[in-house]
């Protein structure tokens, strides 16, 4: 498999091999020995997500705070979508900075987005499918969004026409805002 390094210390590009003959092709989506290879550790995933979106639709920056803090194995089964990592530990020398990766059906990347960082998308094809597994259940009470567009973090979102948020992401608060709240990472 492999494994390229983000600028986040952390944040992963998996990619697994892909098999191709004349049916088609075959891949391991998920094999647990070599993902414990790749991020130096054993994870134990407790939750699947799966979700659908149409172009310009952007979820995100989503994490969850404290012992509900998520790691997260993202890809794509249709379509194509940019998705971002956003750091989140205070003491971390790249606080506030924030990665992306085209994912894709077609290129079959993943990324592995450990718990202490923001994660969120944006669909650029006309719609996507996001399959992804988490490491800590969702818990409504320890989950936050961090505005999509906090003048902070500056992520640069590529075009796909007119954004489409959740009424929660698109009242998120900043950067700022949850340092002060005691909800980001040590
Ligand atoms: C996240 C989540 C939501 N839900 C429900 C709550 C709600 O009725 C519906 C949609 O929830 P949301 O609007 O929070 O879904 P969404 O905006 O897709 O949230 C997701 O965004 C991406 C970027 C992530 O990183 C995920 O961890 C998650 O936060 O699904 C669950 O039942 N389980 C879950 O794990």
């Amino acid at each position: 498999m492999k494994v390229t390094k983000t600028s986040l210390d952390g944040v992963l590009i998996l990619e697994p091999p892909v098999f191709g003959d004349e049916r088609g092709w075959f891949t391991e989506s998920f094999n647990h020995q070599k993902f414990a290879d790749a991020v130096g550790r054993e994870v134990v995933f407790v939750q699947d997500n799966h979700s659908c979106s149409a172009r310009g639709v952007l979820r995100g920056i989503h994490f969850q705070t404290g012992e509900a803090a998520q790691g997260k194995l993202v890809r794509v089964t249709a379509g194509e979508i940019y998705d971002i990592a956003v750091d989140l530990r205070k003491s971390s020398p790249t606080f506030g900075q924030w990665t992306g990766v085209v994912l894709s059906a077609g290129n079959k990347k993943q990324l592995w987005v450990p718990a202490g960082f923001g994660h969120a998308f944006l669909v650029t094809s006309e719609a996507a499918e996001v399959q992804y597994k988490v490491d800590a259940y969702w818990s409504p009470d320890h989950e936050r969004s961090l505005r999509w567009d906090d003048a902070e973090v500056g992520v640069i979102w590529p075009e796909a026409g007119e954004f489409q948020l959740s009424g929660k992401d698109a009242e998120a608060p900043t950067l700022d805002d949850l340092k002060q709240a005691g909800d980001l990472f040590d």
